[in-house]
């Protein structure tokens, strides 16, 4: 029997004890592939037919989830996503970008688990994640301090002022370190006649260029701050130099630094207060999830490992765009899918990570990635065919471990070997990982009852097929309490074999007999 045919069948049992007719299991809006089946919700209530579509809470269809959320005007957003002018250097225009990597050789600074060039690679590909923004000339120096003022000593700072000087197509270099100094990005410029970039100010860029949502933006905004912070301090000091900064503004009592700052914190408390509201917003859809029992799964892992990608395949989602490109997913999405036993379950698609990523540009998105915490189950995606793989996962697990997450589901997490067919005769060097390509869609199946397994376990859920005597209220009852997976009806018996996924707190309440009970 299916269920459209149950539904119909069963209408009639859906009174509540004041008479009133109950909501019935509603269609949850989700991706096609998944649209035959419906999904009963616990939500039996007294109202009119109320739709509760998986769409009403977040759950995608494609389309941006934080598009909805109308508590915003989006001339308030975009005012403060406009660039403000202490930051226009980076600008809208194209660049011809000469990439330099300091390579720190000794002491504490030198980086492990990685090698120059393997940074000087990532550093080049963040360039090219740019439109229209050029890798012309690449060079690793070593250097004993990166934290002087010209980064290196007088030696290659010569040698590389040359081979600037001596390309006058560059228009930009970027210095591959997580954060510069503004005094120290003021004596490159001089000293080399372009723009001078670090890490911080290359992924902002990629962050504007990719922000859609609401959220994104004021995240942005929010992480720009630091700069014009720094930035302002720097442009006083010239200033002062040139006997101007400190001066009073006439008639205001405050001088040029103060007006400055004053502003810059009006504008801080305003995004801030932006994001609390979104934030509001965000908290009220995870309770409403929560309410209706869909487990959460987020997907995590280091930028371009294909967690879009395997969402997609997971759920069919076609909507969903996979892109070969850093920083594709800037906003936390949610996605339905189904896993082996019908139970449907809310995919969470996340920002990814980047080592060396400064800290106030994760601070400001933690917002968003407080939804992680409260999911039931993190999946940790892997580019496994990436030569720095291992490196990349030492990063996110620092990330999570940062990000306070309940250690329960740090202890569950389920570790995915992407990418397998870029892999020439991959070999699984970990016995827990589940090995896939979700390009190819490989491996889908055993990854999806590895999931299943964990949330059951996580959300102490029970997988159970329970006979019910049709003329009473049993399977109202469990159409209320659990979800509804399958109904043999025993029509000369007048009972039914229903198959539910019910939670150990509701098991509790049980009273007819179980024909098979898999606490899976
Ligand atoms: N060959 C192969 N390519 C893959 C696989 N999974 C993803 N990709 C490719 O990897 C690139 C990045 O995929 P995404 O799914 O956008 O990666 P992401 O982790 O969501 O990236 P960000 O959102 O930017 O952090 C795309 O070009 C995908 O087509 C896979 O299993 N095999
Ligand atoms: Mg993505």
């Amino acid at each position: 029997m299916n269920f459209r045919s149950l539904r119909d069948n069963f209408e009639p049992d859906c009174a509540d004890d004041s008479g009133n007719k109950r909501l019935l299991p509603e269609v949850v809006m989700l991706p096609p592939c998944l649209k035959t089946c419906f999904v009963f919700s616990a939500q039996f209530g007294t109202s009119p037919r109320k739709k509760h579509s998986a769409e009403e809470e977040g759950v995608q269809g494609g389309a941006d989830v934080h598009e909805d959320f109308d508590i915003l005007e989006d001339s308030e957003v975009e005012e403060l996503f406009q660039q403000q002018h202490i930051l226009t250097k980076v600008g809208s225009e194209d660049h011809r970008v000469l990439v330099v990597h300091p390579d720190v050789k000794w002491g504490s600074k030198k980086p492990q688990l990685t090698t120059a060039e393997l940074m000087m690679a990532e550093a080049v590909g963040l360039v090219n994640t740019l439109q229209n923004w050029t890798v012309l000339d690449k060079v690793i120096l070593s250097t004993k301090a990166p934290d002087r003022r010209t980064i290196f000593g007088k030696g290659n700072f010569k040698i590389l002022t040359e081979r600037i000087k001596g390309k006058p197509q560059i228009t930009a270099v970027f210095v591959n370190v997580e954060r510069l100094s503004p005094a120290s990005e003021r004596e490159l410029e001089e000293a080399w006649g372009v723009k001078v970039l670090d890490r911080y100010s290359v992924v902002l860029h990629i962050f504007r260029c990719n922000a859609r949502t609401k959220e994104a933006k004021l995240q942005i905004s929010l992480a720009e701050i630091p700069l014009l912070r720094s930035r302002l301090k720097d442009e006083v000091a010239k200033l002062d130099q040139q006997g101007g900064g400190s001066r009073y503004i006439m008639g205001s009592g405050e001088t040029f630094m103060e007006v400055q700052q004053r502003l810059l914190k009006e504008r801080e408390l305003k995004i801030r207060s932006a994001l609390e509201k979104l934030r509001k917003k965000r908290q009220l859809l995870r309770s409403q999830r929560k309410s209706r029992e869909f487990p959460v799964v987020s997907v995590m892992g280091y930028t371009n490992c294909g967690k879009t990608t395997l969402i997609k395949a997971l759920t069919g989602d076609v909507k969903l765009q996979p892109r070969d490109q850093l920083f594709a997913t800037l906003d936390v999405t949610v996605h339905g899918g189904q896993l082996p036993s019908r139970m449907t379950v809310l995919y969470v698609d996340t920002i990814g990570f980047l080592s060396q990523l400064p800290h106030q540009l994760i601070d400001s998105f933690s917002a968003t990635l407080e939804d992680v915490a409260h999911s039931d189950l993190i999946v940790h995606v892997r580019d496994i065919s990436h030569p720095e793989t291992l490196n990349q996962k030492v990063n996110v697990l620092n990330v999570l471990k940062n990000l306070q997450i309940p250690e329960c589901l740090m202890n569950s997490i389920v570790e995915v070997h992407n990418k397998i067919d870029l892999v020439d005769n991959y070999e699984q060097s970990e016995p827990d990982a589940v090995p896939v390509s979700a390009l190819k869609e490989q491996g889908l199946e055993e990854l999806k009852q590895r999931i299943e397994a964990a949330i059951v376990k996580s959300t102490g859920k029970h997988i159970l097929t329970v006979k019910v005597e049709l003329s009473s209220a049993q399977l109202s009852w469990l159409y209320k309490e659990a979800t509804v997976q399958e109904v043999d009806v025993v029509a000369d018996e007048g009972t039914a074999l229903v198959k539910v996924i019910i939670s150990n707190m509701r098991l509790v309440k049980v009273r007819f007999p179980q024909s098979t009970h898999s606490a899976a």
